[in-house]
Formats: structure tokens, sequence, C-alpha cells
């Protein structure tokens, strides 16, 4: 059951025993291996300037218990995962997105977190572990959870790309980025059980990207009463929740020490946090508005 999973998977003592979390690239009898889908040259172009390997060369996974999952392990040329670290830490946390700082007064609305940081020692101490979320497109209203028209800004254009072309070559989906956030986890860090039910659209896909530490990802079915699994998220890998498993129960309990390269000051940030980018079609297909 996911709650008691939960518990079990985020408790400090004891420590749990990790050795039923499921490497969804070992073998086992409810992983069940996909293939993209053809992707023409065009798709293919624009999937390797967006940092990606070519797509016979994909990892993609989906599991026996729970239809709808997909999940395609780091897909990054080494290149390409840093840029998008370089997006998510550096111009992403800045205006006209939205993030908890800002919303708690301790930046200014023109201030970028990364920049100040890094450009006044005595701030940078207080705020550098202090980043929780981004919001980007339709903002996620943290309390009410409604999405509203008055409260959105633009979609980072790469990464909509990034998720549309996805979405093509996995599922054949046509997905349009609405609504985004950047989750920052630090090695205590735990995100509820929850499932994501702000959107009007409730069948687009929703994207999971995740970098730096691993995370322990429980996905559950509709009610919190059904089986659960503990998946492990490895730096780069792509979840995605489609048909059935999109409004399942889902949740992080736990984050997991993960061995780390030396590196620039984005590697360094991501060697005790993980950042998780979350992506969603909030209008259906025939809406403009909300
Ligand atoms: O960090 C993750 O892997 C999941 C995040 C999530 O479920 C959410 O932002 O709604
Ligand atoms: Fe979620």
């Amino acid at each position: 059951m996911f709650r008691d999973l939960f518990k079990y998977y985020k408790s400090k003592a004891p420590p749990p025993d990790l050795s039923s979390v499921l490497h969804i690239d070992d073998e086992s009898e409810n992983i069940i291996k996909k293939q993209p889908l053809p992707c023409s040259n065009e798709l293919e172009n624009q999937l390797q300037s967006l940092g990606l390997v070519p797509s016979l060369n994909w990892k993609l996974y989906g599991h026996a218990e729970h239809a709808g999952l997909f999940i395609l392990k780091n897909p990054f040329t080494d290149d390409g995962a840093y840029s998008w670290i370089k997006r998510c830490l550096s111009e992403y946390p800045s205006h006209p997105n939205k993030c908890n700082l800002h919303s708690h007064n301790l930046l200014f609305p023109n201030e970028n977190w990364w920049d100040v940081c890094h450009k006044d020692a005595e701030r940078g101490l207080l705020l550098f572990d202090k980043l929780r979320w981004v919001t980007f497109g339709y903002h996620h209203d943290w309390d009410s959870k409604v999405y509203s028209d008055s409260n959105k800004s633009e979609f980072p254009k790469e990464l909509a790309c990034l998720i549309s072309c996805l979405g093509q070559a996995i599922g054949g989906w046509d997905v349009r980025a609405e609504a985004g956030i950047l989750n920052i986890y630090h090695m205590n860090s735990t995100l509820s059980g929850h499932t994501d039910r702000s959107e009007p659209n409730h069948t687009a896909p929703l994207f999971s990207i995740s970098f730096g530490q691993r995370a322990i990802f429980l996905i559950g079915g509709r009610k919190l009463e059904d089986k659960a699994t503990p998946i492990m998220l490895e730096n780069g890998d792509i979840l995605i929740m489609s048909g059935e498993s999109r409004l399942c129960y889902h949740g992080v309990p736990r984050i997991i020490p993960t061995p780390w390269p030396k590196g620039d000051e984005y590697i360094q940030f991501l060697s005790r946090a993980r950042i998780n980018l979350n992506i969603r079609q909030v209008l259906n297909v025939d809406q403009t508005t909300l």
C-alpha cells in the first residue's frame, strides 16, 4: 500500500532496505522493454540539437503493473545534460518565472537566484540551500492548486520543444508544455504522495526529468490502497505518466546519496541535490484559455 511503503522508505531510523527498489534497466519480470516510434530525420535532428543521443540508442521501459508508465533511462549526451542543468540553475529561477524565494521576499523580483548566490557572499550563504521550487508557464498555485490565465508567464521555448519531441518519439502524442515546476531536493527532502489533478486536461501525459542525486520514486495506483512500486530514478532519467498512470498516486520518499563526479559549480551543486523538471499540458486540445 502506498502510505506504508512511503513511510518505510522515508524512515531515518531504521533506514530502509533498498534491495526491493526497482532498477528499471535490470532484468525483472514486470519490466517491459519498449521501442520509441520511428522518428523522421527532422525529429531526430531536433532531438540531437536538444542534447539527446539518437533514438535508436534509447533505453525505454514500461511496467506490467503500471499501465501507461514509461521510463526513458538517461537519453542525454554529457554536454546535453550539462546544458539542461545550467538552464535549470542559472536561467529558470528568475523573472518572469516564480520561485519560493521571490514569493517569500528573500529575492527582489528582478533578482536571479544563481547570480545573487555567486556575486553576494553574504546573501549567497543564506540563499544557496533555500531554493525549493520554480514555476513557469501556468504557475502552480501551491495553496489553491488552481491555475489561472492571470497567473501565467511564457513557458521556456527550448523546454517546450524538448517535451513536444519526446512526446512524438515515445507515444506519438502531440503534447503542449504549458505548466512547469522545477523541484529542488536536498539530501533530506521528500515529496509526499499526491496525484496531479489541477490540469483540466487529464489525458495529456505528464513528463518528469531528473538530474543529480538519485531518488526513490514511489508510484501506486488511482487509490491509496493499490499496490505501489519503488523505482530508482537516476541522473538524466525521464519518467512519463500517460494513460492509466496519469492520475496515479506518486511521491519521493527519499533521496539516495550517489557517487558524483567533480566539476564546475553547476555539477558541484548536484553533488548534494536533485532537481526535477515536472511538465504538464494544462488545456484541453480545443481550449486556448482556461
Ligand atoms: O520529483 C519527482 O520525481 C516528482 C515531482 C512531482 O511529482 C511533482 O512535481 O508533481
Ligand atoms: Fe506529481
